[in-house]
């Protein structure tokens, strides 16, 4: 499908087929676990290998290669910030906000709103005309043809504006979802984000969010406008989309350099036991959905959960889950990533299960980079395995050999630091001292062991590095056929865990975003300027008194087998240690 057209998509009047495609999934997934003592029948008809509307679109937007090359003007433009620009950003004030050729098309479909939604989106829409004088439409471009009628979707197109706040979540909340539906949420909440905010008073909500989630530029992280179709399609498809924005002083010197990154979060979407190559093609379409509304959003780079197209299998220590390993210059979800940074112009880190054929077929836990023209920039591969919990990676491959690199894209530089990674502060520190102005972090980690840490680790690190951290995890409980122990004295079981999903970026300011959903897939957008990282470094000076050769020369001795730590006893101590 070409990625520019979620407008037209969710337009035609296909999008009743779409939702009958994820229910089909979901059915698909319920005949699976009927299915499941012949795991590998029926290999040859993949479920949900294409969604009706994934093929021939008509688009409305510019094509692929006209925004290539509106795009690389842009960033030949050294006046211009990078990257900051998404189709709809050009003319429209609201990021994602309809063409008149897509109201067109909005005005002959219906149906969008169902069921239960209806009675609920019918409380939140305007009931009047279009609004030509609403700065959601161009009206140099008014359209010949207006529908008589309202549609479904012609209300949904006059949703509010979803106002920038410097309050966390701010807006209406179209659809809370009931409280059986609430499986992995936090106390009945999306995320504790929410809980505070429902908690906490109006009147004292500003501080407590100053002091928890820092401020940027003088404010908590502000929201991007996003265009409130697009919520609310996003509830219908049932992921969470939120959108945040950093900004940066203006220089003397220097423009700014606009970038807009996006964070996708997912659970797998067919049950374990159903054939591979299903699981994993039903994960492609999920993350392809979510992903072309990243690229509508004009998202620049777009960065995908830790080991994101297969279950995290890794804790049942079976060697069969080794079949979704793939290579990582043709492997099926790299091919994916190409052809999704092709169509969207867009960077994509797509983190897999890699398979080295070149070298004996060992495994590898790797991120592949891949450039906005579907060009392999490089990969990095995950540097610390852990050995924690169910977290049995390690009897899949080893720690990686690719050191810290910095991938120098048209929107900026980026590492990768994959998930248990991020425990580590030199690992960090490292790709900071080679010049990451973004460094990603694609995980998968359960509730159990690690949510704790979690609002703390990347946020910690860009503040101490001086770049911007994004934060992935996985979302879900996922089950496996059989039982499985990992020698911590826990009965014998079939799941990982809830992984919590709550992906969330932080700058390097020591502001941060909200998270995403602790139960729901999600699209976190961030957009920053990166001029923030040298002001920070400037202001608190933290590399430039970093006294690196102090450390080095510290650990040096460290690593020596004569090592003696630089312990200085209490001469009481030792007294009272003589005498006994
Ligand atoms: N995937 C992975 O490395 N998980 C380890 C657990 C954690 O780091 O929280």
């Amino acid at each position: 499908m070409d990625g520019s057209s979620l407008i037209t998509n969710i337009a035609s009047s296909e999008l009743i087929d779409v939702e009958n495609t994820d229910k089909s999934l979901v059915q698909s997934s319920k005949l699976w676990r009927q299915m499941s003592s012949s795991r590998h029948h029926d290999q040859g008809s993949p479920i949900g290998s294409k969604a009706p509307f994934d093929e021939e679109e008509k688009v409305a937007t510019p094509s692929p290669k006209m925004r290539r090359q509106m795009s690389a003007s842009r960033h030949h433009d050294q006046a211009a910030p990078v990257g900051s620009k998404g189709p709809f950003d050009e003319e429209d004030k609201v990021v994602g906000a309809p063409s008149p050729k897509m109201r067109r098309q909005v005005s002959g479909a219906r149906h969008i709103v169902q069921g239960k939604d209806n009675e609920q989106a019918s409380a939140v829409v305007s009931n009047g005309p279009f609004d030509e004088s609403s700065p959601l439409f161009d009206l140099s471009r008014k359209p010949e043809t207006m529908a008589p009628a309202m549609t479904d979707l012609e209300h949904l197109a006059q949703l509010p504006v979803y106002e920038g706040s410097s309050q966390l979540g701010g807006g209406v909340e179209l659809y809370p979802p009931k409280k059986e539906e609430r499986c992995g949420a936090l106390a009945g909440f999306e995320s504790l984000d929410e809980l505070l905010r429902h908690y906490v008073p109006k009147e004292e909500l500003a501080e407590v969010l100053r002091v928890l989630f820092g401020h940027n530029m003088g404010s908590t992280v502000k929201e991007l406008h996003l265009y409130e179709g697009l919520r609310l399609m996003a509830r219908q498809q049932e992921y969470d989309l939120k959108g945040y924005q950093f900004t940066a002083a203006e220089e003397e010197l220097r423009p700014p350099r606009v970038v807009k990154i996006g964070l996708i979060q997912h659970a797998i979407v067919l049950p374990t036991d159903a054939p591979f190559a299903a699981q994993r093609q039903a994960i492609l379409e999920r993350v392809r959905r979510i992903a072309d509304t990243a690229g509508q959003l004009g998202v620049n780079i777009l960065c995908l959960q830790e080991a994101w197209s297969m279950p995290f299998a890794f804790c049942t220590r079976e060697k069969e889950w080794a079949a979704f390993a793939e290579g990582a210059e043709d492997g099926e979800s790299i091919k994916f990533a190409q052809e999704l940074a092709r169509s969207h112009n867009l960077v994509v880190i797509s983190p897999i299960l890699e398979r080295d054929k070149v070298h004996g077929d060992v495994l590898w836990n790797t991120a592949v980079v891949v450039g906005n023209r579907g060009n392999i920039i490089g990969k990095h591969r995950k540097n610390h395995i852990p050995r924690v919990g169910d977290f049995n990676e390690s009897t899949y491959y080893m720690e990686g050999d690719t050191g810290h690199p910095v991938f120098e894209t048209v929107f900026g530089k980026i590492a990768v630091n994959i998930c248990y990674g991020r425990h580590h502060p030199l690992n960090w520190m490292m790709f900071g001292l080679n010049g990451a102005e973004i460094v990603f972090n694609p995980s998968a980690t359960v509730g159990e062991l690690s949510e704790p840490l979690w609002g703390i680790e990347a946020r910690n690190a860009a503040i101490a590095n001086g770049f911007f951290v994004a934060a992935i995890n996985r979302v879900g409980t996922e089950v496996f056929p059989r039982e499985f122990t990992s020698g911590d004295g826990k009965k014998a079981h079939k799941d990982f865990g809830h992984f919590y999903g709550s992906s969330y970026v932080a700058a390097p300011d020591g502001s941060r975003t909200p998270c995403l959903s602790r139960r729901l897939d999600g699209l976190l957008i961030a957009e920053m300027d990166l001029n923030l990282c040298r002001q920070v470094k400037d202001k608190w000076g933290f590399q430039m008194t970093a006294r690196y050769g102090l450390y080095s020369k510290s650990l040096s001795r460290y690593l020596k087998s004569d090592f003696k730590p630089q312990l200085i006893v209490d001469p009481l101590l030792a007294c009272e240690r003589g005498k006994a």
